[in-house]
């Protein structure tokens, strides 16, 4: 009996090139965020791969994918991996409309016809914190980015918390947070915290000033910069004064990610750990972003 040559099931070789990237997780090294490699987006992922992800995804809050190339309907189908759509409620203005009809699902945050941009996102916020269950998650892409500015910055709210005084910690814990509703409050007077002779408009939904994540169990100072706040357990005063110190440590450099956009990036930040703000840029240049937002519950 012959044996068959070996050489002769040998697969042919695959030029280095063409195989794919293994998948790499590389922290950022500041505050928050890691860059994700070796993953394409317009691909379905795999089980081994999302498990990857979703645990870089708690330990870091912030997922920057490179060199992603999407049309809208591949960008909704890779972010709702992560979760379901948030549906804006009623008092939340639908934004824009997208060039392939996903609206609100998929928003052009955007400076070009169609688009959405505003001066709220100027400030470091948490998304639709004002709502009984703001959105856990949102992603944007980016397809078009200005020579400078227009940058996105994530802040590390368990980070925030916990480099809190233990004496803070305990003063707070059990404190809520009141954050009004921004897009029916846009008079530019308002004050960053409510005066007791002059309301606010909208609906107000307590939610802890100290929350836990659901799924990682971290705490986390979950406060925004500059919406009009309130914490109904505390005097005027004193709730003005708690919150003017928590915004002047939260805030800082030592808690933050600044993400410099190139075309093809596509982060995903966890919304219920990380507060963000954009900065300003040359508005006769072209920004031009996609984004989908996840639904989120009550915050713990
Ligand atoms: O355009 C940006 O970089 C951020 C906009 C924003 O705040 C958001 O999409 O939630
Ligand atoms: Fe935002």
């Amino acid at each position: 009996m012959t044996t068959t040559a070996t050489a002769a099931i040998t697969p042919p070789l695959t030029p280095s090139s063409t195989l794919p990237k293994p998948l790499t997780i590389t922290p950022t090294g500041s505050a928050l965020g890691a860059v994700v490699e070796g993953i394409d987006l317009s691909r379905p992922l795999s089980a081994a791969h999302f498990h990857k992800l979703t645990q870089a995804w708690q330990a870091h809050h912030v997922l920057i994918f490179k060199g992603q190339r999407l049309s809208d309907a591949q960008l909704f189908d890779a972010i709702t991996y992560f979760g379901d759509v948030f549906r804006p409620p009623g008092h939340i203005p639908v934004l824009a409309t997208n060039d392939q009809g996903f609206t609100p699902d998929i928003v052009k945050v955007s400076n070009v016809k169609g688009g959405y941009t505003g001066n709220g996102e100027l400030s470091a916020h948490v998304d639709h914190h004002w709502t009984p269950r703001p959105s856990k998650a949102s992603a944007l892409y980016a397809r078009q980015i200005p020579t400078s500015g227009g940058d996105t910055h994530w802040y590390n709210l368990n980070l925030g918390w916990e480099n809190l005084s233990p004496d803070t910690q305990r003063a707070i814990e059990s404190l809520s947070l009141i954050t009004y509703n921004p897009f029916v409050n846009r008079d530019a007077s308002r004050p960053l915290y409510r005066e007791p002779n002059n309301p606010p408009k909208g609906e107000a939904h307590p939610h802890p000033l100290v929350t836990t994540h659901p799924e990682s169990g971290k705490r986390l100072l979950f406060l925004g910069e500059a919406t009009e706040v309130e914490i109904p357990e505390l005097d005027y005063a004193s709730g003005r004064a708690l919150i003017e110190e928590l915004r002047a440590h939260l805030f800082t450099p030592q808690h933050r990610y600044e993400h410099r956009w190139e075309v093809g990036d596509v982060v995903l930040w966890d919304n219920r750990a990380t507060a963000h703000y954009r900065s300003a840029f040359d508005e006769n240049q072209v920004r031009d972003m996609r984004r989908v937002s996840l639904a989120g519950g009550r915050p713990l």
